[in-house]
């Protein structure tokens, strides 16, 4: 779905859809030069990442194998809480395996920090992360990504995967909501 059909839902378009396009390309290329000899595993956290799973493994030059887990620590609402929960463990087994971790979002850091002391607990050859966005000045704990595709301002975000109240995750921008829409 593209912003025009959002109708009066978005206020504020933060990325269109190129600007995404043109830095996942960028951000293939940098990860197909570190894993080139690798074999690599993309890991996805559902359910955000999945639009950016698609696009990413899509712009890698090379094939990649792919596995998904899916925690919960936000629920339905637009606040961490800082709680997490495997809903769906990994398939595979990531014993010395190369790791890629996908991510649609950093906020607080709290999930991802949580996801990486435990797939790092499974002894695997490497675990990094990759995420589309973060925001620098929520971060709650301190994290390091190597691939980062934009930083943002401290603003609640839909799209590209992101929802409100599982809506608008299939929006192919990234933008913040109107305040009508969340009352
Ligand atoms: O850095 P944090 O503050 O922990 O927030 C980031 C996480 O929050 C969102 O997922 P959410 O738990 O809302 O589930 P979803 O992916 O199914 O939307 C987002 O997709 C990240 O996974
Ligand atoms: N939709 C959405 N989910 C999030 N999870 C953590 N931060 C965000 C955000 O800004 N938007
Ligand atoms: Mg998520």
């Amino acid at each position: 779905m593209d912003a025009e059909h959002m109708g009066a839902d978005l206020e504020k378009v933060l990325l269109t859809e190129e600007q995404i396009q043109q830095r996942l390309q960028e951000l293939a290329e940098q990860i197909w030069g570190d894993y080139r000899d690798k074999d690599v595993l993309l890991v996805g956290v559902l359910r955000g990442a999945v639009v950016v799973m698609a696009d990413l493994m899509r712009a890698l030059p090379g094939t990649a194998e792919m596995d998904w887990m899916a925690v919960s620590s936000y629920g339905s609402g637009t606040k961490s809480s800082g709680v997490v929960r495997i809903l769906k463990d990994l398939d595979t087994d990531i014993t010395n395996r190369h790791v890629l971790i996908v991510e649609d979002i950093i906020d607080s850091g709290l999930t991802l920090s949580w996801i990486r002391s435990n797939l790092d607990s499974r002894s695997p050859a490497s675990v990094e992360i990759c995420t589309l966005l973060r925001k620098p000045e929520a971060a709650k704990v301190e994290i390091n990504v190597r691939y980062v595709g934009f930083d943002i301002p401290n603003d609640f975000v839909v799209g590209y995967g992101l929802d409100y109240a599982e809506k608008y995750r299939n929006l192919r921008v990234v933008g913040t909501l109107a305040p009508h829409v969340y009352s």
